[in-house]
């Protein structure tokens, strides 16, 4: 008899028992340890741990920066090289990393450069992501010129211009004052409203994981283990004042429970 199965979201990325150790000078460091994680198409996934508990080293590992010593990770059904090379990824530093020497709209440009599209192409998604991220009218402007929020939404439109399906995002906004950091929050759920992308992002504030995330992955310190996953009930559509909801304070309690408890192992 043919089963009526509920819609289930498509899986995106799936890690199997993926452990890493660097060989070092020092010796070796173990930094991930049986890291087993599906991410569904669509979803906004952070990573929260202790400092050094491997959260870049998964990122990396996802983007085919770092091979894992044992386990497997798949990226729409190829490998993580394979999704490279099909540019999956775009990907967004706690630094903006652009070249001081060209203009927002050069920074923007240049992946685009690379990847040989034509100037026309690459002024209308310059211009299309310049919109997304509200920075239309700063194109000719220079990095420095730009505040740090500013700076970071330009990467931002720089990791959306070729319109990967896949942001990775490192502590984007790690260095940025609470207040503009609250508005880059608010910008980034409605980026991801209206683009759709799955996105992994790092972070070590509980405050911005709960806001942001669909599922919270919760990480004990080295070698870097999954001590929880949160599958958030919050509503998708969340202005500000929902930190303030019962319901969001529970999953703020239940991730530092989280990470006290990794730590307690220790
Ligand atoms: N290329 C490398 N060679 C040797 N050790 C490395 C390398 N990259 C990372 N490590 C080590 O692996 C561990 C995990 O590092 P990782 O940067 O992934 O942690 P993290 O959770 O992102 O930390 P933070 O929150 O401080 O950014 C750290 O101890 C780090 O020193």
């Amino acid at each position: 008899m043919p089963m009526m199965n509920a819609p289930i979201p498509q899986t995106v990325i799936s890690a199997r028992g993926v452990d890493l150790t660097f060989d070092t000078n020092d010796g070796s460091v173990h930094a991930l340890r049986s890291v087993d994680l599906d991410i569904g198409k669509g979803e906004f996934v952070s990573f929260i741990g202790p400092s050094g508990c491997g959260k870049t080293t998964f990122l990396r590992v996802v983007a085919a920066l770092e091979t894992p010593t044992a386990g497997t990770v798949s990226v729409n059904g190829m490998t993580p090289d394979e999704a490279r090379r099909a540019r999956a990824y775009g990907y967004v530093f706690q630094a903006a990393g652009l070249y001081p020497w060209r203009t927002i709209g050069g920074n923007i440009a240049l992946p685009l450069e690379i990847m040989g599209f034509d100037r026309a192409e690459r002024t209308r998604r310059v211009r299309e992501v310049m919109q997304l991220v509200e920075l239309s009218g700063f194109e000719k402007k220079y990095p420095w010129q730009l505040s740090g929020g500013m700076q970071q939404r330009a990467s931002i439109a720089r990791a959306l211009a070729f319109d990967a399906e896949i942001l990775l995002m490192d502590e984007p906004f790690g260095a940025l004052d609470e207040i503009v950091r609250d508005r880059l929050n608010e910008e980034l759920l409605r980026l991801w409203a209206a683009t759709g992308k799955t996105t992994l992002f790092v972070t070590h504030s509980i405050p911005e994981a709960v806001y942001l995330s669909t599922k919270i992955v919760v990480m004990s310190p080295r070698p870097g283990r999954i001590t929880d996953v949160i599958d958030s009930p919050l509503p998708r559509e969340r202005p500000l004042e929902i930190r303030d909801s019962p319901e969001f304070i529970e999953i703020a309690h239940r991730v530092r429970e989280g990470l006290r408890a990794g730590h307690a192992e220790h």
